[in-house]
């Protein structure tokens, strides 16, 4: 056993989120401290977890090929036996049970697959998103050596039709790439189809023979993606569960939002799924917290001594989460209309980042320590009341004699829709470290232009020497942490800088860390980050079920107030910064909308 990785492909640039990304790298020697297998249950979807702990050289394959068992994760420490690692303090001063480097590691390599099945494949999202973040990954060499990609739809196409779709939106994420050309032929022909209806089992039974044969008797990993209207989650979760789950390894879904409309709707979602699904096969999307600036955020803050101790009331003023989009709901209006913007992006997007931004220091990176810091944070807030947010929708609007379209001329959305495209409110975190401080949000489509960012203003500096330089506005004196998530990801401190010169003039500098200025590589698409973490059992980054009902609970009593009283959203000309009574709901607080001047 010297080298483990001789055979396996993941990646060295994915989520090893407390130690060397070299854990995944080929090429390297590893060690194994902590094995958790799955049992296998043909009976159960899923598989039970048994944690075994080796904190000695695996010499012996015997543990790991043990019959009825596959290796899921597995704590590896590269070149040296893992105690004296632990020792040295090199992993971590917690224990090595609390620091499982959970990477669903097959350590029996050549005799394991994963199939990952795209319900939907001939959607939007499967063709804007999932393929090409696939093939990002496989163009990585992120994924395991054996691996086969099914797309499932209704659509009647062939496997050939499928790979010309699928290659139409395929690119190496930079140009200039090497073998592209090749790598997309060979990804390609790892890509097959079946066609099939989403309620049929015994459509499922023909995928789940499909996938047998390219499993070739491996122990086979299942992965289904459920890129499908919410409509049909459950029966597409029901067949794929009786009829094609795997038998001897493990099987998971990925469900993409919307998880339901309000608490009750979601409460019954969850509780269908779970007809079928054991919680841990649950993968639930957010894509945002793929995005590698709310990755960064948790490392930003508890990584470097100057954040944290002012991570809170005593200095913080107000934060705010911003969302704009320059274009409207163009194509997707039909899905939009039954939604709107608030269950759109800010009950889950936003306040994803909101709970990863204000909570406790988890006890360690592990998935559950962090998803319980993050809902004791959801849980202290208090529910948003109508008083603090303010709905807009937009309107046609020309310029430079073009015109842009209102929300209702999408044929596809009622004329007298009231749904709201813009949303303002302003959010309380009743605990210690938060009380008082406002969380304010902002989310809109059809704005003036795009961008994702989160802003931290600070307060005034009491008995500031210099406060007859700033004049009367102190706000425009204060320091300011911002968090550009997209585009153009950065991180900036707005501080107070003298003007060189003779005289003792004041200015507000930014320290920037533009990010293509200090990283040559590209950052991967959300996507990536988030399919690699499914395949590898890693759940940090999904939503579990106790997070999204404590986020529906915040929210549920609004927009139900909001479609009981069919309240009438402010209009705001397509392309124009939006309602003005988002500024009056931040004075209200005393705050202003950060923006770059
Ligand atoms: N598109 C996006 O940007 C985003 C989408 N999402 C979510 O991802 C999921 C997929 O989105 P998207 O790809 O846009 O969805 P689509 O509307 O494109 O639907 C995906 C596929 O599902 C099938 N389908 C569509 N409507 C129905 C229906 N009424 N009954 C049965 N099958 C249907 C179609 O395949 P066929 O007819 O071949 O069976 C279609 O190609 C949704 O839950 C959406 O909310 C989340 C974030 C962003
Ligand atoms: O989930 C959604 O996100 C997109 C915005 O995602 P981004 O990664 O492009 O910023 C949004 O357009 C869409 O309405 C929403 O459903």
């Amino acid at each position: 056993m010297a080298s483990l990785s001789s055979s396996t492909h993941f990646c060295s640039s994915s989520s090893a989120y407390s130690n060397s990304s070299s854990l995944r790298f080929n090429h390297h020697h590893y060690y194994i401290s902590n094995l958790e297998f799955s049992a296998i249950s043909p009976k159960h979807l899923g598989s039970k977890k048994i944690s075994l702990q080796s904190n000695s050289r695996p010499s012996s394959n015997a543990i790991l090929m043990q019959e009825g068992a596959v290796a899921r994760t597995a704590t590896i420490v590269e070149n040296e036996p893992p105690t004296k690692k632990l020792k040295d303090g090199l992993l971590s001063a917690s224990s090595p049970e609390k620091h499982k480097e959970p990477i669903g590691f097959d350590v029996n390599n050549d005799k394991s697959t994963v199939s990952i099945t795209v319900v939907g494949a001939s959607g939007d999202l499967a063709k804007k998103k999932i393929f090409p973040a696939l093939f990002a990954l496989y163009y990585e060499d992120c994924l395991p050596e054996h691996f086969s990609i099914f797309g499932y739809a209704r659509s009647k196409i062939s496997d050939a039709e499928l790979r010309n779709m699928v290659s139409k939106t395929l690119t190496c994420r930079i140009d200039k790439r090497e073998n592209c050309g090749e790598k997309m032929e060979q990804f390609l022909k790892r890509c097959f189809y079946h066609s099939g209806q989403y309620d049929s089992k015994e459509n499922f039974v023909e995928l789940d023979e499909k996938l047998k044969e390219h499993e070739g008797g491996r122990v086979s990993n299942r992965l289904f993606y459920l890129s499908i209207p919410p409509n049909i989650f459950i029966d597409a979760v029901r067949c794929a569960s009786v009829s094609a789950s795997s038998v001897n390894g493990w099987t998971r879904v990925i469900v993409e939002k919307p998880f339901g409309r309000d608490s009750e709707s979601s409460a019954a979602l969850t509780r269908s799924l779970k007809q079928y699904l054991e919680e841990d096969q649950i993968f639930r999307i957010d894509h945002y917290l793929g995005k590698e600036l709310v990755e960064n955020l948790s490392v930003l803050r508890f990584s470097n001594l100057i954040f944290e101790p002012l991570w809170s009331r005593q200095y913080i003023r107000n934060v705010q989460f911003i969302f704009s989009e320059d274009f409207g709901t163009e194509g997707r209006g039909g899905y939009f209309d039954n939604y709107g913007i608030i269950r759109d992006i800010m009950q889950n997007h936003l306040l994803q980042i909101l709970a990863l931004f204000a909570m406790e220091t988890p006890v360690s990176l592990d998935a559950e320590d962090i998803r319980n810091e993050k809902v004791k944070v959801l849980r202290s807030m208090r529910t948003l009341s109508m008083d603090d947010v303010v709905i807009g929708q937009y309107k046609s609007d020309t310029k430079g004699g073009i015109t842009y379209p209102a929300y209702t001329d999408d044929k596809t959305v009622p004329k007298d829709s009231l749904t709201p495209t813009f949303a303002a409110a302003a959010l309380f975190i009743d605990n210690a470290r938060w009380d008082g401080v406002p969380f304010l949000m902002k989310a809109g489509k059809a704005l003036h232009d795009r961008r994702a960012e989160i802003r931290v203003q600070f307060r005034h500096v009491p008995g500031n020497l210099y406060n007859r330089n700033f004049g009367t506005d102190l706000d425009r004196a204060t320091n300011e942490l911002v968090i550009r998530v997209q585009p153009d990801e950065a991180i900036y401190l707005k501080i107070n800088n003298k003007v060189p010169g003779l005289g003792m003039r004041l200015d507000r500098s930014n320290l920037n860390l533009l990010y293509k200025a200090r990283y040559s590589k590209e950052i991967p698409d959300a996507y990536e980050r988030l399919l690699l973490d499914a395949i590898e059992g890693e759940r940090r980054l999904f939503i579990r079920s106790d997070e999204l009902d404590a986020a529906w609970a915040l929210f549920t009593p609004l927009l139900k107030e909001l479609e009981d009283k069919r309240l009438i959203p402010e209009y705001y000309p397509y392309g124009s910064r939006g309602p003005v009574g988002a500024h009056y709901l931040s004075a209200k607080y005393n705050v202003k909308w950060g923006v770059d001047e």
